[in-house]
């Protein structure tokens, strides 16, 4: 099933394993050719209810993990003890198998603040060599996209795509708590970008988020900024 559109690239599977399959494929393959070209690749993932299948999948693939650096699209300013935490998640999914020789990078870092730990990730992540090989974006039900809630106070700071920096902090009182998330303009570069969304739900707000163009949620304004299509990855 597809959907064409100018600025992304609609692929919809009959299920759910299906796309973690195919989703995990195309990431190993794109990351497989990154570490023949530069010896290494970095990935960014998502966190949040949906990636857990494509981690899996992911983490069973035979590339040479041990040249991969992992981070967060974004992150919730929690320690990786709260279930809340995106990087438990990836700890627990992805960082296994096969990938569990990849080395992560945090976004969460122990700080007074979000703005504080967002500084300290960003000097981090200045030593890796940019740019993504490969970004994977979730979507909430809200528009929302990496942690670029419709409600943060710096939305504008977050979807620019001029931004400087490679990691923000976000505060939202749709986020739940502060927040961490990679910069629009790091997200965008990305060799491959993909959307990875599950659902009825969330295909009707991407749809409606795709059409209209008085209310722009953050899902509309990342594909829109992007130089390329975004892959969108869809299952029921
Ligand atoms: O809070 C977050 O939400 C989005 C979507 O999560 P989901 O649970 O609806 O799949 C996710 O992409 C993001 O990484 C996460 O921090």
């Amino acid at each position: 099933m597809s959907l064409a559109a100018n600025d992304f690239d609609w692929t919809g599977f009959p299920t759910r394993e299906a796309l973690a399959d195919a989703l995990a494929d195309a990431v190993a393959q794109k990351l497989a050719t990154s570490i023949e070209r530069r010896g290494t690749a970095l990935l960014a993932v998502s966190g949040g209810t949906t990636p857990g299948r494509f981690f899996e999948a992911l983490s069973t693939r035979g590339i040479a993990w041990d040249r991969v650096t992992v981070t967060l699209v974004d992150e919730r300013f929690v320690p990786p003890s709260s279930p809340r935490s995106n990087a438990a998640l990836v700890a627990d999914k992805l960082l296994r198998n096969a990938a569990a020789a990849a080395r992560f990078m945090p976004l969460y870092h122990p700080a007074e603040n979000a703005a504080a730990a967002a500084a300290m990730a960003e000097q981090d992540l200045a030593a890796l060599k940019w740019p993504l090989d490969a970004a994977i974006l979730g979507m909430g039900a809200d528009g929302h996209t990496a942690s670029f809630f419709p409600d943060a106070d710096t939305l504008s700071t977050l979807l620019d795509p001029a931004s400087a920096r490679r990691v923000l902090p976000v505060d939202a009182p749709g986020a739940g708590e502060p927040r961490l998330t990679l910069s629009t303009p790091r997200l965008i570069e990305a060799g491959f970008l993909a959307l990875h969304i599950e659902g009825a739900e969330k295909r009707a707000v991407f749809e409606a988020a795709m059409k209209d163009d008085e209310d722009r949620k953050p899902i509309r304004a990342v594909i829109d900024a992007s130089p390329r299509p975004v892959k969108v990855f869809w299952a029921p």
